[in-house]
């Protein structure tokens, strides 16, 4: 047996939803540059389920469905009493949240392509009221019901802080749902493939894949990138703090890729749009400190920064609470774990590695008053 550590490498299915070739990411054939530019997300929700960008009544059949399914069962709002809810983060929240939907939906374990489908149009529609409910009720107010009007960026905006949006903040939170609703197999798509090859229930794939996505090496990290940047609190602190981080070989949060190796593509919009947010809110400090960041770890260690590292600064910027980073992550890559769960589905073999056995060899029961 030959081990590939972390399976570096290792092509374990074939997936017509997204791909990274030399470095350029494509959903369904098309570039990420092109889409962050130019799509809605919901256009983006509908081409890696279906495998093509929507009609003008296709899209707005999706968008209908999705207001339609975004509200919350009470069960499911009635569950954030159950616990310490200001003591607890909210990816374990969402976890909790989304199996518990599961029980609540009658078709959850009906198993055929069209149910499956209705399944994944309320599970990507009420993510977002489970992010913002949790994120009101912990702070002792009422979830903001959603509006039929707005898009699916606006009304996250909107359910989180109960006031219509500014354009700019759509524009950027529809752009960072964009650019990450899928990426090939990842550990949290990996995760959810994993689990519903079982033939398992779609509520289990996805509440294995938050799971995952919660790690900081994976969709943690942009929650941890804000931590490391109030921590060092000041852009004069930047090259002592950092250079100090490295020689004790920390890892630097936002940096780093198992796939990617010039840079993720991603991240420059990012960078972008946190240049833009940090100068409107009137504190450019987080962008400088993240460009000096960005500059001392690709010349000390030639590591670009990942989608995580300016996507911390943005969400800074838009007035999140940091903690409610992943969550948003989630609340995104929803659609693409939904995408691998229908392939996975339509293709179905059990997923089922080997590993190879490192432990003591044949050794004989000796029973408990004998031992010692
Ligand atoms: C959405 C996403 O999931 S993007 C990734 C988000 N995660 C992060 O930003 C966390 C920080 N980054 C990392 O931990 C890693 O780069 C990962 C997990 C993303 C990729 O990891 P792997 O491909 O397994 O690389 P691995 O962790 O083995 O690192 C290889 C080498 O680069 C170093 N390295 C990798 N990332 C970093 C980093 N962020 N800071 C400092 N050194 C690093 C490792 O210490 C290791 O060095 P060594 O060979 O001297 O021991
Ligand atoms: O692909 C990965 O390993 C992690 C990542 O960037 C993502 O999930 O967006």
């Amino acid at each position: 047996m030959t081990v590939t550590r972390g399976l570096e490498g290792v092509v374990a299915t074939t997936s017509s939803i997204s791909s990274i070739i030399d470095d350029t990411l494509t959903y369904v054939g098309y570039n990420i540059d092109d889409l962050a530019d130019n799509a809605s997300f919901e256009e983006v929700i509908y081409l890696l389920w279906h495998g093509r960008l929507p009609l003008a009544p296709e899209l707005d059949e999706l968008k209908k469905q999705l207001a339609e399914n975004m509200a919350l069962p009470k069960e499911v709002l009635e569950h954030f009493e159950l616990y310490p809810i200001d003591k607890i983060h909210p990816m374990g929240a969402l976890r909790t949240a989304v199996s518990l939907l599961g029980l609540h939906d009658e078709e959850s374990d009906v198993m055929d392509e069209e149910a499956n489908y209705r399944k994944a149009i309320r599970l990507q529609a009420k993510m977002p009221a489970i992010v913002t409910a949790f994120a009101r009720i912990r702070k002792g107010l009422e979830p903001v019901a959603p509006r039929t009007d707005l898009s699916f960026a606006a009304n996250f905006l909107y359910m989180l802080s109960g006031k219509e949006p500014e354009p700019i903040a759509i524009e950027a939170f529809n752009k960072a749902l964009v650019l990450h609703a899928d990426h090939e197999l990842n550990a949290s798509t990996f995760t959810a493939r994993v689990c519903v090859a079982t033939l398992s229930d779609v509520y289990s794939g996805v509440t294995a894949a938050i799971g995952a996505l919660k790690g900081p090496l994976h969709g943690g990290a942009n929650e941890a990138v804000m931590k490391m940047l109030t921590e060092i609190g000041t852009l004069e602190n930047v090259e002592p703090a950092i250079r100090q981080k490295l020689e004790n070989k920390e890892k630097i949060m936002g940096f780093g890729h198992r796939v990617y190796r010039q840079g993720d593509p991603r991240a420059k919009h990012l960078r972008e749009m946190s240049a833009k947010l940090t100068e409107l809110t009137g504190e450019p400090h987080w962008y400088q400190m993240s460009t000096q960041i960005e500059k001392i770890v690709t010349g000390e260690k030639k590591l670009p920064p990942n989608v995580d590292f300016y996507s911390a600064s943005v969400y800074h910027s838009l007035g999140i609470d940091h903690d409610l980073f992943t969550p948003i992550f989630a609340v995104s890559r929803v659609s693409g774990w939904l995408a691998h769960i229908l392939e996975q589905y339509s293709n179905n073999r059990l997923i089922r590695p080997r590993a190879e056995y490192t432990g003591p060899g044949m050794q004989k029961y000796v029973s408990i008053e004998l031992r010692g």
